[in-house]
């Protein structure tokens, strides 16, 4: 008996160990996200110095294979407990991405929505405030939207805003961002880049989607579209430069679409 007692003793010991101070351990270093696992392994102790007693009492297996069962249940009740609730962090931590994402992107396009846009545009506007350099932004407006839809109906148009922005995205660089403001309008952020590079860009831009008809409900429909450009300066807010853009997307419109025009009021031909 005495011997039954110190071969416990021993276990009881390693495993308060293996329950306790491990866990305690993991705690320490990696803060509250382990505090399930700590009363898990917590839990698991008490399992099993309750099931020792219990099947010591009952007398069903003898004395050296009663730590090997209450070992065995108690680590599979640890391990079954705690992987159940990995599978849940992964599950709220997908669920949080997912509502990240969806908050915000736009759900059709998949770009940035207007709030990040904004965000964006305010944070490069005050990082050319603090040091040198030229920073433009670019509104994009596609033309006669409204004929695609109406011809070819809402889903159709959908469609062309989803592969307009999929081309834009792909023709510009990693650092610029494009973004959907709503509707048929768009925001290209050009870090870096002055007004004559920015008019330069977006008229290749222009031309390109224009000389390659999309694919609308099996008819080859040219797309085109307007851009006005305004280029941030000491004195420019986000404010400014956006009501600045969309001047210029105006003056585009104005000269006959299809065009790109710049803070120097000079409109491209296409
Ligand atoms: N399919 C589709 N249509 C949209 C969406 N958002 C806005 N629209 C439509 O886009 C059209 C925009 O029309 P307008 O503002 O007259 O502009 P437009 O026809 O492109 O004319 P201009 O800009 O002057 O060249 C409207 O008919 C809106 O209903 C969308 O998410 N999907």
């Amino acid at each position: 008996m005495l011997t039954f007692g110190l071969i416990l003793a021993s276990f009881l010991l390693a495993h308060w160990l293996l329950f306790l101070v491990i866990p305690a351990l993991v705690f320490i270093v990696f803060g509250s996200k382990s505090l399930y696992t700590y009363c898990t392994m917590g839990l698991a102790l008490l399992m099993y110095n309750a099931l020792a007693v219990r099947f010591n009492h009952l007398e069903i297996v003898s004395p050296e294979w009663l730590e090997v069962l209450t070992f065995s249940i108690s680590v599979s009740f640890a391990v079954i407990v705690l992987s159940v609730q990995q599978r849940m962090l992964r599950y709220e931590s997908g669920l949080r991405q997912e509502w990240q994402t969806r908050a915000s992107h736009d759900p059709l396009t998949g770009l940035p929505n207007r709030i990040v846009l904004m965000s964006l545009l305010q944070h490069e506007v005050e990082r050319l405030h603090r040091a040198n350099g030229s920073f433009s932004i670019a509104m994009l407006d596609i033309d006669h939207f409204k004929r695609i839809n109406d011809t070819y109906g809402h889903a159709a148009g959908d469609a062309v805003l989803i592969e307009f922005s999929k081309r834009i995205d792909k023709m510009t660089r990693s650092a610029d961002v494009v973004g959907r403001l709503g509707g048929e309008e768009f925001l290209l952020l050009l870090p870096e880049t002055d007004a004559a590079s920015a008019h330069h860009v977006l008229d290749n831009l222009r031309a390109r989607v224009a000389d390659d008809p999309f694919e609308v409900s099996g008819n080859q429909v040219q797309v085109t579209f307007s851009t006005g450009i305004a280029q941030c300066s000491r004195a420019s807010s986000a404010k400014s430069l956006l009501e600045e853009a969309d001047q210029h997307l105006y003056y585009a419109k104005q000269s006959g679409r299809n065009r790109v025009s710049v803070t120097s009021r000079v409109a491209c031909e296409s």
